[in-house]
């Protein structure tokens, strides 16, 4: 079994640089559907288990893909298939996103409903509503929703009930060929969709206001393949700016956009960490004592849900009481249940947890249970006395490239091991002041 090692006690210092943007990199992907011309070339593509799989969902649906050296490259010029198989919406919701761009180009696609998963039940009705709005007709069955549409899709006015990321991207990659124009309100803002709609743009689609809350689409007849850079990934950024204040560290964070992470840092600077701009991206200096805040998850331009668990890490070594609210997911609390194997104090009410810190972290055996949990934990371990050991390593190869190895280029004493049985024997053996060989075996 593979796992991460911390032990705590090391300060980070120095420079890390962030990847492309896993949450940018997956709809633009899926966006490169929608040219019937030319190869689109995709730069700063990290190399992430997510990438891998949204790979096979293109290749599974006929189309040319090629990842190299962090440039993805798409033809979809042939005939497309239509469906997304349960095997690639499992491992990845994202995989969802290519339905608005096949029903747009080829006016059918056939893909497998998403189940729950670990943060919560995650519904999609308001993608579904969108495509209806346009003239789709959605049905679910045998475990698929499959949505299809006679002629071509229309330009609807769609009002989304909450700011799904999910849903913007999904129904203004669907827009950008529909006849006549489509407008969503109550849209998403995040930066990631800002960097859909350029892409879209460079294609050839007409899409304004990508960014704040009405995005307006004039559909087009045709979109071809284009060339797009993505945008670094604030929560890759997020994460590492949080380690080095836990660890009183100093680390410049390369490619960190202020922009994208007012949130982060105008709740970091409340708790006492000094971050600075830079010309490269951001400095941050943790303080020697964190002051307790209150943090409520919000769509951007509010606080990230998906800086919640690491945050959640620093807070712990607040000292006084810090409140957290989770309203955007309505199960992201796992890794409490994590933390508190490692000796803290969080109680959760309803969807709040209250952090009473510091805490005298210990090192311990915890699970990853998604992926910014298993960053969190491993935050917390770098903090910790004595060894922690995070498990379920897939989660986090889903969202971050190298996070042990780029933390011990900061000075972290981590490592990512393959454990077999003999050595966690050997393990248990040399704690254990009874011997193996006892007739406790
Ligand atoms: C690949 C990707 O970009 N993932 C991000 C994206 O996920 P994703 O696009 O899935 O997130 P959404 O913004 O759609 O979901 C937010 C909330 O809305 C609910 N909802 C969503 C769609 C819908 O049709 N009906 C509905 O009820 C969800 O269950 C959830 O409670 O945005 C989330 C919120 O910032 C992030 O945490 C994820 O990292
Ligand atoms: C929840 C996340 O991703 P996804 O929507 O792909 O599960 C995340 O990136 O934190």
């Amino acid at each position: 079994m593979e796992k991460i090692i911390v032990r705590g006690g090391n300060q980070l210092r120095g420079n890390v640089k962030v990847e492309g943007a896993k949450n940018a990199v997956l709809p633009v992907i899926a966006a490169s559907i929608l040219a019937s011309r030319g190869t689109s070339h995709i730069y700063d593509v990290p190399s992430l288990a997510d990438v891998y799989t949204m790979k096979e969902v293109l290749r599974n649906l006929n189309i040319k893909v090629d990842y190299e050296d962090g440039t993805f490259k798409v033809n979809a010029e042939g005939v497309l298939k239509t469906e997304a198989p349960f095997e690639y919406v499992r491992k990845m919701r994202a995989s969802f996103l290519v339905m608005g761009p096949l029903l747009a180009r080829i006016g059918k696609a056939r893909i497998a409903l998403p189940g729950g998963c670990a943060i919560g039940s995650r519904p999609i009705d308001q993608h579904l509503k969108g495509f209806e709005a346009m003239g789709a007709t959605v049905e679910i069955g045998n475990g698929f929703i499959e949505a299809s549409i006679k002629d071509r899709l229309q330009g609807a006015k769609i009002y989304l009930d909450f700011p799904s990321v999910g849903a913007t991207q999904n129904i203004m990659m669907a827009a950008t060929m529909a006849n006549g124009t489509t407008v969503i309100e109550n849209a998403a803002e995040e930066p990631e969709i800002v960097c859909l709609a350029n892409y879209l743009n460079a294609m050839g689609a007409k899409v304004r206001g990508a960014g704040t809350g009405i995005i307006r689409i004039e559909g087009v007849e045709e979109l071809i393949g284009s060339e797009h850079s993505v945008i670094p990934d604030r929560i890759e950024a997020g994460t590492f700016m949080v380690a080095a204040a836990i660890t009183q560290g100093d680390v410049v964070v390369e490619g960190a956009v202020a922009e994208h992470l007012r949130p982060l840092i105008a709740k970091m600077e409340e708790m006492g960490v000094t971050i600075t701009e830079v010309e490269n991206g951001l400095r941050v200096i943790g303080p020697k004592k964190l002051k307790p805040v209150d943090i409520k998850t919000m769509p951007h331009p509010g606080f990230p849900t998906d800086m919640q668990a690491q945050m959640m890490a620093l807070l712990l070594q607040a000292e006084g009481t810090s409140v957290i609210t989770e309203t955007v997911f309505e199960n992201r609390f796992m890794h409490v249940e994590e933390f508190r194997r490692m000796n803290s104090n969080i109680k959760i009410e309803g969807r709040s947890a209250i952090i009473t810190g510091p805490n005298a972290l210990q090192g311990a055996e915890v699970a990853a249970t998604d992926l910014r949990a298993g960053a969190a934990l491993i935050i917390a371990g770098l903090v910790a006395d004595g060894i922690t050991r995070v498990t379920e390593l897939k989660h986090i190869d889903r969202g971050y490239v190298d996070l042990a190895g780029k933390l011990q280029a900061l000075g972290a004493d981590v490592e990512r091991v393959k454990e077999t049985v003999e050595t966690d024997i050997e393990d248990i053996k040399s704690a254990a002041p009874l011997s193996l060989d006892s007739n406790l075996v």
